[in-house]
């Protein structure tokens, strides 16, 4: 498995933005597993945020995109499971610091609500941007276990 393998999936309100995504990310030399769904008929966001998730946690691939029509669901559904921590960003910034702070494993997009060119540097800041350790591990620590 590469080290730079990203598992991405998306609902029917998230489908196009996944494409360009994909292409986005191809470009820049990561394999992307592309988990669907491939059209636009209706289906349900947890099936496709599971899908992601358990890829992440049997280490087939080191992180992930989710994308839906507000990221909403998809965040939700991801951070059912201990070993994800998926963040649902607005921003580069925003992105920035889910990386920085809480080691996002997983980004969350809203396809209705993010113009695609936002989308598109929220992707550049996720793959770019390192954890930074230090006070930031302890409390990502307690996410795993909470009391
Ligand atoms: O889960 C969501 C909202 O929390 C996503 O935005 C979905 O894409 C959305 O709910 C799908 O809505 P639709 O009316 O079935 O297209």
């Amino acid at each position: 498995m590469s080290a730079k393998t990203i598992a991405i999936a998306a609902d029917h309100g998230g489908v196009e933005l996944k494409s360009t995504i994909v292409d986005q990310l191809a470009k820049q030399g990561f394999d992307v597993l592309d988990l669907g769904t491939d059209g636009s008929s209706s289906v349900d966001y947890p099936d496709f945020a599971y899908a992601v998730c358990k890829t992440i946690i049997e280490g087939k691939a080191q992180s992930g995109i989710l994308v839906c029509g507000s990221g909403i669901g998809m965040s939700i559904a991801a951070n059912r499971y201990p070993e994800i921590r998926a963040a649902l960003v607005h921003d580069r910034l925003s992105t920035e610091l889910s990386r920085q702070h809480n080691n996002a494993n997983v980004l969350c997009l809203g396809a209705r609500l993010l113009g695609v060119a936002t989308a598109q540097d929220c992707v550049e800041a996720f793959v770019s941007t390192k954890f930074e350790g230090g006070r930031h591990q302890g409390r990502i620590d307690k996410l795993s276990a909470p009391e």
